[in-house]
């Protein structure tokens, strides 16, 4: 986990930026892609080229709201368990997210260090891959990743809100939403499904088996951890005993982060329209490749 006060304050400043700022006005576009003008700059998207990554960064990335901070804290966790260090980065945890001179005070930073991205694969620096960082991609089911998306922006008070699911529902399709469209994330990385240092894990997977999700991850960082501590580090986990520790965690926003955890949620908001407009999305999209394998739409999508 980052430093605590760090990633609150960091948060923080953000739903600061946020109360002033319109959903009209949200989005910088960098690139083609849109971001939230309250954690993103242009300046540090240029900055960013030049960050230097090591082979022994640990980097986790997702579209918005498909487990990226669950992940974080489960990596953090097997981190502790092998070097008994608690790990802690100075740093908002989001690669793309902060001021321009993060990456220079970064270099500072001990190894390991644990990333998190919102980018898609071709946006991200070529020290990443050149450097062979670890890189774990989270994806969930497009229908909850938009629920969880329209929540989270609808119950936050200070984050700027969506007339109506409907209307969320609209932009999101379109891919005109804080980094851009799910579909296109899901293209682009499905490119890199098998490639050396990568692995790709599902929120699904993790919410059916908890304890042989984290072995799998812990297997692929390199750890060797005995099966008691993977017990704890599930036990510590859960999205109950996230969710109890999230003001401590996250600071006013970990109620809101840590909603509901769910697989299936979309069944309350998705009506006939929308369900055939993502079902026909995800056909055009991802049907017949192995991150559309892996996402079994079918199991976690249709009704
Ligand atoms: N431990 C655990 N178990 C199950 N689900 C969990 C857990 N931790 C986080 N979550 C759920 O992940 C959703 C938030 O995703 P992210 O952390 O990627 O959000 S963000 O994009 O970084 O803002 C959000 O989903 P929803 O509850 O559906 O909104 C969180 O509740």
């Amino acid at each position: 986990m980052a430093d605590k006060s760090k990633f609150i304050d960091y948060i923080d400043d953000a739903l600061e930026k946020s109360k002033e700022t319109t959903l009209s006005q949200l989005f910088l576009t960098y690139q083609g892609i849109p971001y939230p003008v309250t954690m993103c700059t242009q300046e540090t998207f240029r900055a960013l080229d030049a960050f230097e990554a090591r082979s022994d960064d640990v980097l986790l990335a997702s579209y918005p709201k498909c487990g990226s901070n669950w992940i974080l804290h489960i990596v953090s966790e097997l981190i502790f368990a092998v070097s008994k260090k608690k790990y802690t980065c100075p740093e908002f945890p989001v690669l793309e997210c902060g001021d321009a001179e993060k990456y220079q005070r970064m270099k500072l930073f001990p190894s390991p260090r644990i990333l998190t991205t919102h980018l898609h694969y071709d946006k991200l620096p070529q020290s990443i891959f050149k450097n062979k960082a670890k890189i774990l991609v989270i994806f969930r089911n497009p229908k909850d990743t938009a629920v969880s998306f329209f929540h989270f922006h609808n119950d936050v008070p200070d984050i700027p809100s969506y007339a109506s699911w409907d209307e969320f529902f609209r932009q999101f399709i379109k891919g005109q939403v804080s980094w851009g469209s799910y579909f296109d994330f899901a293209i682009n990385w499905n490119k890199h499904i098998d490639d050396e240092n990568v692995k790709f894990i599902l929120y699904e997977d993790l919410k059916e088996n908890l304890v042989v999700g984290i072995k799998q991850i812990s297997e692929f960082l390199g750890f060797s951890l005995t099966d008691e501590q993977i017990e704890t580090i599930s036990a510590q986990s859960t999205f109950l005993a996230m969710r109890a520790n999230s003001q401590e965690t996250h600071g006013a926003i970990g109620p809101f982060l840590f909603r509901k955890g769910e697989v299936g949620d979309w069944k309350r908001l998705f009506n006939e329209t929308q369900n055939q407009e993502m079902d026909e999305r995800f056909k055009e999209c991802l049907a017949g490749t192995s991150l559309g394998d892996k996402l079994k739409y079918e199991a976690y999508c249709l009704a």
